[in-house]
């Protein structure tokens, strides 16, 4: 039964049965892990696709989608609860405006999300845009500020318009293969390149993950120990299916039950969920930085500079000749 402000997740409902079953495994997986809640947070550039993506994967239209919104857009979480487990999902609205990071989206996000803690980021572009520019970086750039760096360990890159046709006479699986290996090679990148070798990477790889990584600013150690997931999305309801009705991927891959099973790990992992705090909202306070070296310019101070004063002083006391009337 859902709580008072949770409603029942009955959405789920909308799916094909073999869609279902494998969604109710994976939250059993959840729980058997004494997980029964969890915290999805969207985010990623305007008009990529993430309140479809939440509608797609919820299973009912519950946030507006689509360019001509009413009002402006703000951060909107819906939670549905089955089972005894609720899946809460924020929405947010995309942090750019013509062509730079919209501050004051971001700022209205952050406060959204005070004293909630976030399981999974989902950060969603569109496979169908090949191209990643600077733009792309400072929107990573952006987040990391935001909610710090640990957040990527938490992320899965999500790629909506999955259902394309790759130019170049790559085949699906091609493409994808492709994509993986820049990434694989973009997450090797910081260790084992060096800047010249990044750079041609860089140029020669369509892959947002180099973004992803660069603009998480990780050090060479933590990349090596990253390795970030990628989700496949096709919202439109022109998507295929398969025989159980789900809808698919060119590839064959039932991607709802793919991409929730990709949350699931990614929820499941030892890191803890980030918690987002007045201190993560405030970020590091710039009159703390040199607080710890006050002791010992005061030490300093004293042993090699007032000592030694002192010292001079005296002496010049003791050195004094005194007149005879004093
Ligand atoms: N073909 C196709 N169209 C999609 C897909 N995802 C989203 N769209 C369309 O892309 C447009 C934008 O989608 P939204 O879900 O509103 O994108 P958004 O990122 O939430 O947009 P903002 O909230 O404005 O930042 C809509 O017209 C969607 O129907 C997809 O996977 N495939």
């Amino acid at each position: 039964m859902a709580s008072q402000f949770t409603r029942e997740w009955s959405g789920i409902q909308q799916f094909p049965a073999a869609t279902q079953d494998k969604l109710l495994e994976l939250l059993g997986r959840l729980k058997e892990k004494k997980k029964d809640k969890l915290t999805i947070l969207v985010m990623g550039k305007g008009a990529v696709g993430k309140s479809s993506t939440v509608n797609s994967i919820i299973g009912e239209r519950v946030v507006t989608t689509g360019a001509f919104q009413s009002e402006a857009p703000r951060p909107t979480m819906v939670s549905r609860e089955r089972s005894g487990f609720t899946l809460n999902i924020i929405d947010t609205p995309g942090i750019v405006e013509a062509g730079y990071i919209n501050d004051q989206a971001l700022e209205i996000i952050k406060r959204f999300l005070l004293n909630k803690t976030i399981d999974v980021l989902l950060y969603v572009d569109r496979l169908d845009a090949y191209r990643v520019d600077t733009l792309d970086l400072q929107v990573v750039k952006a987040i990391t500020k935001s909610f710090g760096q640990e957040i990527w360990r938490r992320v899965i890159v999500v790629f909506t318009h999955a259902q394309l046709s790759p130019l170049d006479c790559l085949s699906y699986d091609e493409f994808l293969a492709k994509r993986s290996e820049s990434l694989l090679k973009v997450v090797h990148s910081g260790a084992r390149f060096k800047k010249q070798d990044i750079q041609f990477l860089a140029k020669r790889s369509e892959s947002l993950l180099k973004v992803v990584h660069s603009g998480a600013r990780f050090k060479k150690q933590d990349i090596q120990n990253i390795s970030i997931p990628v989700g496949l999305v096709e919202n439109s309801g022109r998507c295929k299916k398969n025989e159980n009705d789900e809808k698919i991927l060119p590839n064959g891959t039932a991607w709802i039950p793919s991409i929730v099973e990709t949350i699931t790990k990614v929820a499941l992992t030892e890191t803890k969920g980030i918690v987002v705090d007045q201190k993560l909202i405030d970020g590091p306070d710039p009159n703390d930085k040199w607080k710890l070296f006050i002791p010992l310019i005061l030490a300093f101070q004293v042993f090699f500079v007032a000592q030694p004063i002192l010292r001079a002083i005296k002496n010049d006391v003791d050195k004094e000749v005194k007149p005879s009337w004093a």
